[in-house]
C-alpha cells in the first residue's frame, strides 16, 4: 500500500507516518517496506480485505501497535506483551550487509533480536545464533509435484543464505516444508511427496549445513522404506558438519478443523528425544504437540535448552492460542521456545468437506506466519509478518535457562511423583476420578 504525498500541513495520515518512521527502530526490522497503511483508512480501502493476510493493514500485530500508539504508550504495551529479558525490553539487533540484502532482492521479512542473560562468575556465556524461517508454497498445487518441491527448494536457497550470512548456528524450517499442506483433502495421492529420511530434501539441506556449519531442523514427510513403507510427520536434525544427528516423528495428530491428518500418518514412536548438538540440547516438538503440556514436558525433562516447533495452522482455528502456548512452555520448562508456522493460503484442486457441517470448500484458510521466540524469562520477540516469508533470528544465551530454574525453581517445586501416581491410576480401564461431592449437593 503506497503512502501517499504529503501536503504543505501535514495531515493525520501524514503525523500517523512520521510516528512510524519515529518507532521504526523499535520493529527491529532491517527491511520494512513503505507499505504500512494506517488503521483509519482501512475502512475506505477495499483492497485490504483479511484476506491479504495483514492485521488491518499490517504486516504483525507489533507493527499495529506501533504505528498506532504513541511512543510512550506504545513502551507500556510492548512491556506487557513481550515481557522484559534481564530487565529490559528484548532488543532489536543489526544483521550483517548481505543477509540484509538477500532479505530485499528476495523480498523476505528479515527481523532480529537478542536474548541476554545475567553474567556468572564462574561459567561465560552461552550465546547461539538461532534462525526460523517461514514460507509459502511456492508453484500452484496443480503443478507437477517435483516441480511443485524443487521450486520450494529454489524459494528457500536465499532464505537459508541468509541465514548463513547472518552466522546462524542452528535454522529450522516448518512443519512439511517441502510441500502444500495437502493433508485437509485425505487424498492419497499427495502421499507422493514422501521421503526417506535420507532422501532428496535432506541431500539438500546437508549440503546448506555443510556449507554454513549450521545445525539444521528438516521437518518433512517421511516415508520409513524398511517399515512397509510408512507414513509419518518427521523431523530430521542434521548437524553442522551435514551428518544425520537423528529424527523425530510427531507425537501428537490433530483431528480437528481440516487437519486430516490422521489419514496420512500415526502418532510418533520416537518418544521425547534431545539431540545434542554443537550449539546446545534441542528438540521438536510438531505443531500439534503445542497443546499438550506434557510433552513439552517431557522434552524439558530430557534437558532440552531450546525446543523448536514448527507447524502449519490457520488463523480461524488457533490463532489466539499461538503466542500464548508458546510462551507459557517456555516459562514453565524453563527453555526457549522457537515457533515456526507458514504463509499463504494454499488452493486445492478438489474441493474438500471435514465432517463439520460446513460447505465443501478447496483451501484451508490462511497459515498466518508469525515466527517468533519465546524465552524463559516470559519474554519474546515480536513475530514475523502474518503473510510475507521471513527469516527471524535471535541470539540467546543459553544460561537463561538454568538461572530461571535457579530463580523460579519449578524444577525443584513439582510434584512429580504426584502426577506420575495420578498418571499411572489413570491410564488404567477402572480409573475413578478423584471427586469430593459436596454431601448437600442434592439435598
Ligand atoms: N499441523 C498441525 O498439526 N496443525 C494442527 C492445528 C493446530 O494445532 O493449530
Amino acid at each position: 500500500m503506497p503512502v501517499h504525498e504529503s501536503s504543505p500541513v501535514p495531515t493525520h495520515r501524514e503525523k500517523r507516518r512520521k510516528k512510524m518512521e519515529r518507532n521504526d527502530d523499535e520493529i527491529g526490522t532491517e527491511n520494512r517496506k513503505a507499505e504500512t497503511p494506517i488503521v483509519e483508512d482501512i475502512e475506505q480501502d477495499s483492497s485490504l480485505t483479511p484476506n491479504g493476510g495483514s492485521i488491518a493493514g499490517f504486516e504483525s500485530l507489533h507493527r499495529l501497535l506501533c504505528a498506532s500508539l504513541s511512543p510512550q504508550v506504545f513502551q507500556e504495551v510492548k512491556r506487557l506483551l513481550l515481557g522484559l529479558n534481564c530487565g529490559r525490553a528484548v532488543e532489536p539487533i543489526n544483521l550483517p550487509d548481505p543477509a540484509k540484502a538477500l532479505s530485499a532482492k528476495h523480498d523476505f521479512d528479515l527481523q532480529a533480536f537478542c536474548f541476554h542473560a545475567d553474567k556468572e562468575v564462574l561459567r561465560g556465556p552461552q550465546t547461539v545464533r538461532v534462525g526460523l524461517i517461514q514460507n509459502s508454497i511456492a508453484l500452484p498445487t496443480t503443478a507437477p509435484f517435483l516441480d511443485q518441491k524443487r521450486a520450494i527448494f529454489e524459494k528457500l536457497r536465499p532464505i537459508i543464505d541468509a541465514a548463513g550470512a547472518a552466522g546462524v548456528n542452528i535454522l529450522c524450517l516448518q512443519e512439511a516444508w517441502t510441500m502444500p499442506f495437502a493433508f485437509c483433502t485425505r487424498e492419497k495421492r499427495w502421499c507422493e511427496f514422501a521421503e526417506p529420511v535420507d532422501g532428496e530434501s535432506t541431500q539438500f539441506i546437508q549440503d546448506l549445513a555443510r556449507k554454513y556449519n549450521m545445525v539444521i531442523i528438516s521437518s518433512i514427510l517421511e516415508r520409513d522404506v524398511k517399515h512397509g513403507e510408512t507414513l509419518w510427520n518427521t523431523a530430521v536434525i542434521i548437524g553442522n558438519r551435514g551428518n544425520i544427528i537423528g529424527k523425530h516423528r510427531k507425537n501428537h495428530i490433530p483431528r480437528v478443523g481440516d487437519f486430516n491428518e490422521s489419514t496420512y500418518y500415526m502418532e510418533g514412536n520416537t518418544g521425547h528425544p534431545v539431540f545434542e548438538t554443537a550449539y546446545g540440547k534441542i528438540a521438536v516438538n510438531i505443531c500439534y504437540g503445542r497443546h499438550h503440556p506434557l510433552n513439552w514436558l517431557a522434552f524439558g525433562l530430557n534437558g532440552a535448552e531450546i525446543v523448536f516447533n514448527p507447524s502449519a495452522t490457520v488463523g480461524e482455528l488457533s490463532e489466539p492460542m499461538w503466542p500464548i502456548e508458546a510462551r507459557n512452555a517456555a516459562i514453565a520448562n524453563s527453555y526457549f521456545v522457537a515457533s515456526i508456522n507458514r504463509v499463504g493460503t494454499e488452493i486445492f484442486p478438489n474441493p474438500f468437506t471435514s465432517g463439520d457441517g460446513k460447505p465443501q470448500h478447496a483451501d484451508f484458510g490462511h497459515f498466518y506466519g508469525s515466527s517468533h521466540f519465546s524465552a524463559p524469562d516470559s519474554s519474546c520477540t515480536p513475530s514475523l509478518s502474518r503473510y510475507r516469508d521471513g527469516l527471524i533470528i535471535s541470539d540467546m544465551d543459553l544460561n537463561l535457562c538454568r538461572q530461571l530454574k535457579d530463580k523460579w525453581g519449578f524444577r525443584m517445586t513439582a510434584r512429580y511423583e504426584l502426577y506420575a501416581d495420578m498418571l499411572s491410576r489413570y491410564v488404567q480401564p477402572d480409573f475413578e476420578p478423584q471427586v469430593i461431592a459436596d454431601p448437600l449437593l442434592h439435598k
